[in-house]
């Protein structure tokens, strides 16, 4: 997997919504607030199973109600066209399970 090339980082990365650098590391990073437990593990639930098709994986935090997400390919030593996927298909749910970014 190769990482994404200056002109992709210039037209892809703009066009996604919430998701912010998270120096030192060429990653991505996103806070989910839901409005409790259950609805932020079912969100959990249905990205882990897209993660598993798509053999890319978040690296994430849950306390509760809120979710922690970090995107980066291990294999590319940075962000990669996976990351960018794995985050539409993470806004995806959020908003269907009525997220809010904190
Ligand atoms: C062997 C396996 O395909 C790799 O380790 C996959 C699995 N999931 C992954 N997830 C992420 N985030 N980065 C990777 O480089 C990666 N590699």
């Amino acid at each position: 997997m190769s990482p994404l090339t200056p002109d992709q980082r210039a037209t892809l990365l703009p066009a996604l919504h919430g998701w912010q650098p998270c120096p030192p590391r060429d990653a991505l990073r996103k806070v989910l607030v839901f409005e409790d437990f259950n609805a932020a593990w079912g969100f959990m639930s249905r990205v882990a199973l897209a993660a598993e098709r798509m053999d890319h994986h978040p690296e994430w935090c849950n306390v509760w109600n809120r979710v922690e997400i970090v995107l980066t390919t291990h294999d590319a030593g940075g962000l990669s066209m996976r990351d960018v996927e794995l985050a539409r298909c993470i806004d995806r749910y959020a908003e269907e399970a009525g997220a809010r970014t904190a």
